[in-house]
């Protein structure tokens, strides 16, 4: 590549001037857009740089940032493809597409190079983490999945040979696509599939241990603009459905996305569930919702593989604040919960306060019997981590 070292150096100069404030792909555009020499090929190399200097986490925080963004491309990088001439003959020979080879030959070159310090939590995590195949897994750029809608597949594949587009299928009604791919540039989105990713796809699957038949009523308490709520209504089909969230603006969201989904007939409402009284003023049947789905706020530390400047950025105190968040929001939605009813909790997070120990919060505080608990582990599929915990009220 023409401009590797060139490069390098402008990404010194975009992180110099980032402190957090706003998510890194919003930042780097407005970066961008501050100076207009950089062309589209520009943007893309100097952001894939900025990414991968924070993919790291806090190792490598000893060397100076130049070198730092180097040694980060070299471990984030399966082929090093046009970036070879930024490496001496040596690095670029033991240069392999396997990750722990790579690390291993960095600590050879004295280094320092530790999983902890990749992601420095990994004591508040799970029980259940492999930590370092997790820690490591943040080196890796996430697939883009998207999940088929019911009755779309044919057509799907259809579309993806015809656009000769690069893909593996993890599971049936699954389709993983290389790192960042444009979905929107060869599917109708939300009608034909949905981007959703591999872990929460398999949230369905914890749902399924419900007993489905006993299932009308159904209410997605934090519905962001409507993944679940879509997948909830794919598996179950014959249900009334109501969605809320605290932001009004991401309702707004939802209605054009279910619009394309073919959604028409469902609730909505704006409450925010940390307000005891909130369910008052919403749509509650007289005896409960058969189903609630809480897909609670949380620190996304399951996610942070596609925003990893997060782990740069990240506070411990965070832990409590959601999780104290948490129980509020899923105390004042089990009011609403139907006797025989299910209440099914969601977090895209690692740490043991936002899920076992909400779930043994809701066990044992709410009362509620638990059905089944599973950390949905993506780290070894290039996904997301998440957790799921269905539980029913006796
Ligand atoms: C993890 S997101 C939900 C994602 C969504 N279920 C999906 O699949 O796309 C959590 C949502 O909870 C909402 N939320 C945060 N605080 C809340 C509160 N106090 N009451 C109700 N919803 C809240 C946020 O606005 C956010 O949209």
């Amino acid at each position: 590549m023409q401009y590797a070292h060139r490069y390098i150096q402008y990404a010194v100069t975009a992180l110099a001037g980032f402190n957090g404030s706003l998510p890194l792909q919003h930042y780097l555009k407005q970066f961008f857009a501050a100076d207009k020499k950089y062309g589209s090929k520009d943007r893309r190399f100097i952001s894939h740089l900025c990414y991968c200097y924070f993919r790291t986490g806090h190792a490598l925080q000893q060397l100076p940032a130049e070198e730092r963004i180097k040694v980060s491309l070299y471990l984030c990088s399966e082929q090093l493809e046009g970036w070879n001439d930024l490496f001496t003959q040596a690095w670029q020979q033991a240069h392999t597409p396997q990750l722990t080879q790579r690390i291993q030959f960095v600590v050879q070159q004295g280094i320092p190079f530790e999983a902890a310090a990749v992601f420095p939590w990994l004591q508040q995590c799970s029980s259940d983490i492999d930590t370092t195949a997790f820690a490591h897994s943040h080196l890796l750029q996430p697939h883009v999945f998207l999940r088929v809608r019911p009755g779309m597949q044919k057509r799907v594949l259809q579309k993806l040979q015809q656009q000769q587009v690069v893909f593996t299928q993890p599971q049936p009604d699954c389709i993983a696509l290389p790192p960042a791919s444009k979905a929107d540039q060869f599917l109708q989105l939300n009608s034909e599939a949905v981007v959703q990713d591999l872990s929460s796809q398999r949230v369905g699957d914890v749902l399924l241990q419900a007993d489905n038949k006993r299932i009308r009523t159904v209410w997605d308490c934090c519905a962001a603009s409507g993944g679940k709520s879509i997948l909830v209504k794919d598996l179950l089909s014959d249900i009334q459905l109501t969605v809320s969230d605290v932001r009004a603006s991401i309702i707004h969201n939802l209605k054009q996305r279910f619009a394309e989904a073919g959604i028409r007939s469902y609730q909505s409402f704006v409450a925010d569930l940390t307000d005891k009284e909130a369910l008052k003023r919403g749509p509650v049947p007289g005896k409960g919702f058969d189903l609630i789905v809480c897909d609670a706020p949380c620190s996304g530390s399951g996610t942070w593989g596609r925003t990893p400047e997060q782990l740069a950025f990240f506070t411990t105190a965070e832990i409590d604040r959601y999780a104290t968040l948490q129980r509020k929001i899923v105390t004042t939605a089990v009011n609403a919960l139907a006797p025989g009813g299910f209440l099914l909790y969601i977090t895209c997070s690692v740490f043991a306060a936002e899920n076992e120990q909400q779930t043994a919060y809701i066990q044992n505080q709410l009362q509620l019997k638990p059905v089944a608990a599973t950390l949905l582990k993506g780290y070894h599929e290039k996904a997301d981590t998440m957790y799921a915990a269905l539980f029913t009220k006796a």
